[in-house]
């Protein structure tokens, strides 16, 4: 249990629910997600307007596997790159509501890939997991053949679920590999699904098709993590929202520590006033507290 006071995890398993804006509507969970599809899919919208965007459309595979790489004129051939992995609990949004965190970071010289990935209930949460893997395969690939010398990877929600999957797939992450990654940005996520996967809410009709055993298999919380030689000179950033609940909070502080005793170089932090959508939202501002951290992030 990660909130031992709870008598509804379905209402901890839903981050709308926590949120202290817009108290006046009738149903502000209702309202805040709608308020986040409006506000992201503008943030993408005032993107592709912009005449000094350059955007490359890329495909890593079969079906909704598309990355969107955003630069502009005055990017760097050896810019960083950061790649940007959304939530929606595996089945739902896409990369036109990614594009939030875009615009800042290309005026600060930095190339944004945006992806998308096929979604639950058309994969298996299990088989999301493994086109996941091929997902970071692809992306090494091309910093690879762009020359990108450093990745920064940003994960919000069941996004940073799936990215904590680049922790463990020697498979296709080498050490060369994982040296390239400057950080590795967990925000708002779940790592253990043994609470989670069969909450109607969350899991429809079981749309992720996961059981018992698989909601341990698939819980970064429970791995063990033994190549963390490469990883020696990533930083990793646990960050949650102070209006996420307190499952979800906990689930990132014990993530955290998780990882910080298996030997990488771990922070965690709760971000004031923040729920768990306008963290998102505001990394379209360039000096709000998220876009300021994570510029930081690269100064450092
Ligand atoms: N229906 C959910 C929505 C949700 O969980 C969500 C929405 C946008 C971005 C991330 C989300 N959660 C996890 O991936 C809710 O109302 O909280």
């Amino acid at each position: 249990m990660y909130n031992p006071k709870s008598q509804d995890l379905d209402r901890e398993y839903f981050p709308s629910y926590h949120t202290t804006r817009f108290q006046n509507e009738p149903e502000p969970n209702l309202a805040v997600v709608e308020h986040f599809i409006k506000v992201t899919q503008q943030h993408e919208r005032d993107l592709t307007e912009n005449r000094n965007i350059i955007v490359e459309n890329l495909r890593y595979g079969e079906g909704r596997r598309v990355v969107d790489v955003f630069s502009d004129k005055n990017t760097p051939v050896h810019s960083p790159l950061l790649v940007f992995v959304h939530g929606g609990y595996w089945q739902m949004l896409d990369k036109s509501h990614s594009c939030s965190i875009v615009g800042p970071l290309v005026r600060q010289g930095i190339r944004v890939a945006v992806m998308d990935y096929n979604l639950c209930p058309a994969v298996s949460l299990e088989k999301l997991m493994a086109e996941f893997v091929r997902f970071l395969d692809w992306i090494f690939r091309y910093a690879e053949l762009t020359q990108v010398m450093e990745i920064t990877f940003v994960g919000h929600s069941a996004g940073a679920h799936l990215l904590s999957r680049i922790l463990n797939s020697p498979e296709v992450v080498s050490p060369q590999r994982s040296q390239m990654c400057w950080a590795l940005v967990f925000m708002c996520g779940v790592y253990d699904l043994r609470e989670l996967y069969n909450l109607e809410s969350v899991n429809p009709k079981n749309i992720l098709d996961i059981d018992e055993r698989k909601a341990e298999s698939l819980s970064p919380m429970l791995w063990s993590y033994t190549d963390v030689g490469g990883w020696r000179s990533t930083r990793i950033y646990v960050l949650v929202a102070e209006h996420d609940s307190v499952t979800f909070i906990e689930q990132s502080r014990r993530f955290s520590e998780v990882l910080r005793n298996a030997g990488f170089q771990t922070s965690f932090k709760v971000f004031q006033k923040y729920d768990h959508f306008d963290i998102i939202e505001e990394t379209a501002i360039d000096d709000s507290d998220i876009s300021r951290y994570l510029r930081n992030i690269r100064n450092e």
